[in-house]
C-alpha cells in the first residue's frame, strides 16, 4: 500500500471498503478497493485469494471497454490481505438518482442503458456474468458516462457444465430475477438483463421498481408488476427448487408495467417490457436490446451516437488468468 496515499473513503459493501487514493509514482487518482478482512488476519487467506482473483480476472477480461471500471492492479500484502486498485471514476448512480431527486428524460435514459448494455454485452461476450448489477455498481464519469463496477459477485460462465452448479442467492434482492427467487442454479446472463431492466425503470421512474423485503415478498412483486409471463409453461420452469411455491400457483393480473410507464414512448417499452420478461427464454439477451428500435431508429430525431462505436476496435478481450500477472 505504500504506493498509495489514501485519501477520504468512498464505499463500504459486504465485500470490502474502498478509498479514493493518490498513487505516489503518477500522481493519478485512484479507488482502491481492500477486501474485507485484509491485513488484519482474521480471514482464510486462500479464500481471499480466490476471491481477489476471480474479481480481477473478470476485470482484467473486460479491461478496456468504456463502460467497465478500468483495473490498474492487483496487489496482496505481506499481512495476507489484498486489494485492486481502480481508476477513479465518481459517484454511483444510485448517488446521483439520491441527489437529482427526479426521474431521468427518455433520451438521457436511453443514452445510459445503451452505455449499460452495451458494457453487459461484452462481459457476455466473453463468458462473464456479472451477477449484481444494480444502481450502487454503476458509477458515473465526469462527463456524465456511466461504467460498472464490482464484479465481486462475477463467474465466467464459459466450462460451467464440467464444474459445481452456480449459487442462487447472487444479485441483490430488488434486482434479482425471477428464476433466482425460484432458487435457479442453472442461470444464464439473462440474469443481468433482468438487473439492468430493474434499473432502466429506476432511471425513468425515479425510484425502485421492485422494493421487495424478502424473497418471498420480492417474488410476489414481480408476479403482480410484470405478471407471469406463462412461467409455469416455461420448459425450465419444473427443474426450479421453488417450483411448488403456492405464490407459482396463484392467478396473477396481465403485466402493469404499461400503467406505470405511460408516457414510456412505444419503442422505449419494447425494451422495458422485453429486458423485464418473467420468462428467461424471452428476455432480451443484452446484444438483442441494443438492436431494438429504440436505439437503431435512425428515423428518431434524439438517437444519441454510442459511446463505444468510436472505440469498438479498441476494445479487445483478455480473458481469464491474465490478472495472475498483476498480482505482485
Ligand atoms: N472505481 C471506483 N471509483 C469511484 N468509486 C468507486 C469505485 N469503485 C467503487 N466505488 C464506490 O465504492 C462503493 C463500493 O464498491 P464495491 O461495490 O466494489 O464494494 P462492495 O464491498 O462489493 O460493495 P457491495 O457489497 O455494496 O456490493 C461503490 O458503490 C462506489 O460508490
Amino acid at each position: 500500500m505504500e504506493h498509495y496515499e489514501r485519501l477520504e473513503k468512498i464505499g463500504e459493501g459486504a465485500s470490502g471498503v474502498v478509498y479514493k487514493a493518490r498513487d505516489r509514482r503518477t500522481g493519478a487518482t485512484v479507488a482502491v478497493k481492500r477486501l474485507r478482512g485484509g491485513g488484519f488476519g482474521d480471514d482464510d487467506g486462500s479464500q481471499l485469494s480466490e476471491d481477489l482473483l476471480r474479481e480481477a480476472a473478470c476485470l482484467e477480461a473486460c479491461r478496456g471497454h468504456p463502460s467497465v471500471v478500468e483495473l490498474r492492479a492487483a496487489h496482496r500484502d505481506g499481512a495476507g490481505g489484498a486489494f485492486l486498485v481502480m481508476e477513479y471514476v465518481g459517484p454511483s448512480v444510485a448517488q446521483v438518482m439520491r441527489e437529482r431527486g427526479r426521474p431521468f428524460p427518455e433520451a438521457d435514459a436511453r443514452r445510459l442503458m445503451r452505455q449499460l448494455l452495451d458494457g453487459a454485452r461484452a462481459m457476455h461476450d466473453l463468458g462473464v456474468l456479472h451477477r449484481d448489477l444494480k444502481p450502487d455498481n454503476v458509477l458515473v464519469d465526469a462527463h456524465g458516462d456511466l461504467k460498472i463496477c464490482d464484479f465481486g459477485m462475477s463467474r465466467f460462465a464459459a466450462g460451467r457444465a464440467a464444474t459445481k452448479p452456480y449459487t442462487s442467492p447472487v444479485v441483490t434482492l430488488w434486482y434479482r430475477a425471477p428464476e433466482l427467487l425460484l432458487g435457479s442454479t442453472e442461470y444464464d446472463a439473462r440474469v443481468d438483463t433482468w438487473a439492468l431492466g430493474c434499473i432502466m425503470a429506476e432511471l425513468l421512474a425515479g425510484a425502485p421498481l421492485l422494493p421487495g423485503r424478502s424473497e418471498m415478498d420480492q417474488l410476489n412483486r414481480v408476479f403482480d408488476t410484470v405478471g407471469t409471463d406463462d412461467m409455469t409453461d416455461w420448459p425450465g420452469f419444473c427443474r426450479l427448487p421453488r417450483a411448488g411455491s403456492p405464490l407459482c400457483q396463484r392467478s396473477r393480473p396481465p403485466s402493469r408495467l404499461r400503467e406505470m410507464f405511460p408516457s414510456l414512448s412505444a419503442a422505449g417499452f419494447d425494451v422495458l417490457s422485453g429486458l423485464l420478461a418473467c420468462r428467461p427464454d424471452r428476455r432480451l439477451s443484452a446484444a438483442e436490446a441494443l438492436r431494438r428500435p429504440w436505439f437503431t431508429d435512425a428515423e428518431s430525431p434524439d438517437v444519441d451516437q454510442p459511446r463505444s462505436a468510436s472505440c469498438g476496435g479498441r476494445f479487445t478481450a483478455r480473458v481469464g488468468g491474465a490478472a495472475d500477472a498483476i498480482v505482485v
